[in-house]
């Protein structure tokens, strides 16, 4: 396993806050998978992301990209925000100007690229996300949902090679939830490495294909979300919940199980009861 991000031992600790957010953080996210990062409200998921594109700086310990500890001079900042891309929890701290195609074009003016290839990728992705319709909309006027999907479209028309989402899909209705994750196996077919935290064990279930748990600042599990949801004491000692499919799966008779891993879709537990 190859990591594009690490972080060795990092300990972080707000300014003026007895606790540390981060207590000895040893991570790794693989390249090229779909990573969940969970963890019960406060175990610093979010400070891990501040970290990933060197807004916060580690008290101690270390953060490595691509094995190479990252700088954190003007250029060597530059070059990582290039590469790892970030979309906030709260879409209103992402988006600041009066409409989605600002917002776009803003980010990809920052890039220093040219104006027809910042009119060209900015079409692009606003086709492609299917945006058109709300491009030059005032950005007030959107939902809650359309705005986190402009938000993650300012993010991938940067091409980052690291994508961190922070709660992505956290109010997101279902048809928008499930519209957002294709865009994001989009994305990692197109070989970026996406990880986004996130409270919905049913996501990290049958999404990911890699799961790291935090709990108190540390890395408490980290492994394939079959092997980790199913080291179940732990997992609820933590204070998250099982996956539904998961815990229905657990809750058959075990020869209908015998034979198969647990299946992380519907479709494939309906494939496993009834195998054509
Ligand atoms: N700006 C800040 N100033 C002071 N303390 C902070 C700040 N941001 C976070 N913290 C503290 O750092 C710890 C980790 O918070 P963080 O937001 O990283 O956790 P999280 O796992 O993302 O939480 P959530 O699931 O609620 O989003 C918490 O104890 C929190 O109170």
């Amino acid at each position: 396993m190859k990591a594009i991000m690490e972080t060795e031992d990092v300990r972080y600790r707000y300014p003026g806050i007895g606790e540390e957010a981060l207590s000895g953080l040893s991570m790794q996210i693989p390249e090229g998978r779909k990573v969940a990062i969970c963890g019960a409200n406060g175990c610093g998921k979010s400070t891990l992301f501040l970290h990933a594109i060197g807004i916060l700086r580690p008290t101690s310990g270390r953060v490595k990209w691509r094995g190479q500890p990252v700088g954190y001079d003007r250029a060597s900042l530059g070059a990582l925000r290039r590469r790892v891309g970030l979309v906030f929890q709260d879409p209103e701290h992402q988006l600041i100007l009066n409409t989605p195609r600002e917002d776009i074009s803003y980010g990809l003016r920052n890039l220093g690229l040219a104006e027809a290839e910042i009119r060209e990728r900015a079409d692009r992705i606003v086709e492609k996300m299917g945006l058109a319709d709300l491009a030059g909309l005032p950005t007030h006027h959107l939902s809650l949902g359309q705005k986190k999907r402009v938000a993650l479209a300012g993010v991938l028309a940067l091409k980052p090679e690291l994508l961190l989402l922070d709660e992505a899909t956290a109010y997101l209705d279902r048809r928008s939830e499930r519209a957002l994750l294709a865009e994001l196996d989009d994305a990692c077919r197109r070989g970026v490495t996406v990880a986004m935290a996130t409270h919905d064990m049913n996501v990290a279930y049958s999404w990911a294909d890699w799961v790291l748990v935090m709990d108190k600042g540390r890395c408490a599990m980290a492994g394939p979300p079959h092997e980790v949801f199913s080291r179940e004491e732990e997992i609820q000692a933590l204070g998250l919940e099982l996956p539904l499919l998961y815990e229905v799966w657990k809750a058959m008779p075990e020869e209908l199980r015998a034979g198969f891993e647990s299946p992380r879709s519907l479709e494939a537990f309906k494939e496993a009861l009834n195998p054509v």
